[in-house]
């Protein structure tokens, strides 16, 4: 199923837009009246333009330095401040920040060879840094002024001028692969709107949010993972595979974390969807089980499935040294919704877990799936 397809089939109300303008580029957002469907339609569409746009820019940028790649400018030496330590202890020092949240992340990484292993967790810690901006235990001290200086130093660690041990790593890690900047500045740009913002009006507003949070880093994965020098998959649809999977880990994040958000006086779920369902942020406050509640989580943990499925498309299309621990990290994660499930839909007060058998019996079912060979139909997700 294409992309745009599965947007028709993200619906979840089935609510059909009055205005009949082209529906493929709409991610199911619930119209209302005719002339506010009007006005959403245009808004929807360019929120889901603007993330579209960001992730072709990406697959063909790297498809640009892939061809140029014999005159990329090697960067000068990466000066590593304070004492000169050798750029192993920056990485490992990477290692031990990653290891330390022990997501199903790390367990990931530790899957890949070392090489892209220590690259993912320079990425990692430098994704995980910014989130604690917003999210840590700082997070009452931030300010729009400390994200543009956050930024400052993000360009400067590009351009070989990293600020401390962990921009070194990242700056090596840069250095060595096609990473563009553009994603890591679209999650600080996802930082600020998490800022200022504290609801969503509808999924393509959540969507945005997704894509720069979680999908970016999706894109900043890609040219470590690497893609199968035989495979035959357009660079756009693995990039837009890679975004779906971040897009679905994120989905997956606020559904597991309704409890926690709202007790932060954060609602992502998506205002128009909990009015459908007759909730309200009340209702969200309140952690009550009700049978609406059950209806409302049920569309939600639908959707987010199907972004794994999109997600899934484009796995095997990697290098194939990559696609075990990408099948275990998606795997693991979309195990939260089943577990929340379980829960029996309550989000409020319990945090959907899963537990350590079944995460490592997992592990052979990922293996197992990154062994079939990629989809070889004509679909226009195929080069010719
Ligand atoms: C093997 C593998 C999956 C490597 C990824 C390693 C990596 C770069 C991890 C960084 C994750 C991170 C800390 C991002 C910061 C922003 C953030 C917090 C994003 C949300 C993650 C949830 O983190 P956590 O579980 O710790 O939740 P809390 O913050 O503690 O509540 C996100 C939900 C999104 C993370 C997104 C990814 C890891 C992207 C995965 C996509 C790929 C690896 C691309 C795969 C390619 C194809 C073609 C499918
Ligand atoms: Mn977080």
């Amino acid at each position: 199923m294409s992309r745009f397809v599965l947007a028709e089939r993200l619906r979840v109300s089935g609510h059909r837009s009055k205005t009949g303008r082209s529906q493929k580029l709409r991610w199911c957002s619930i119209s209302s009246t005719s002339s506010a469907a009007d006005e959403e339609a245009t808004a929807a569409e360019s929120l889901v333009q603007r993330v579209n746009s960001m992730v072709l820019k990406q697959a063909a940028l790297v498809s640009e330095r892939l061809r140029s790649e014999a005159n990329l400018k090697v960067k000068p030496d990466i000066f590593l401040p304070g004492t000169l330590s050798r750029l192993d202890d920056a990485y490992d020092r990477c290692r031990e920040v990653c290891a330390e949240n022990a997501t199903n992340f790390y367990l990931g990484t530790l899957l890949l060879t070392p090489e892209r292993r220590r690259a993912m967790w320079a990425i990692g810690v430098w994704c995980r840094r910014t989130d604690d901006l917003v999210d840590g235990p700082n997070a009452s001290l931030l300010t729009p002024h400390a994200l543009d200086r956050w930024e400052s130093k993000l360009e400067e660690l590009f351009e070989g001028r990293p600020f401390d041990a962990f921009d070194a790593a990242l700056s090596d890690t840069v250095a060595k692969y096609p990473v563009d900047i553009q994603p890591f500045k679209d999650l600080i740009e996802g930082m600020r709107m998490d800022l200022r913002k504290s609801r969503y009006k509808n999924f393509d507003e959540l969507y945005l949010y997704c894509y720069h949070v979680a999908g970016t880093v999706g894109l900043m994965s890609v040219p470590v993972c690497g893609i199968a020098p035989d495979s035959r998959a357009t660079m756009e649809s693995v990039y837009s595979a890679a975004s779906a999977l971040g897009t679905a880990l994120q989905l997956t994040n606020i559904l597991m974390d309704v409890g926690e958000d709202a007790r932060r006086g954060r609602i992502y779920l998506p205002q128009d969807e909990l009015a459908q369902a007759g909730l309200s942020d009340d209702d969200i406050f309140a952690g009550k089980v009700t049978d609406k509640w059950r209806y409302f989580m049920k569309n939600q943990i639908k959707r987010a499935r199907m972004f794994y499925d999109e997600a899934e498309k484009g796995v095997n299309a990697l290098n194939t040294a990559s696609r075990w621990p990408v099948w275990a990290s998606l795997l693991l994660y979309r195990q939260i919704l089943d577990e929340i499930e379980a829960n029996d839909y309550n989000n409020f007060t319990r945090k959907a877990r899963v537990s350590k058998v079944k995460k490592l019996a997992t592990l052979p079912i990922a293996f197992a799936k990154s062994l079939i060979a990629p989809a070889r139909t004509s679909s226009p997700l195929i080069k010719e």
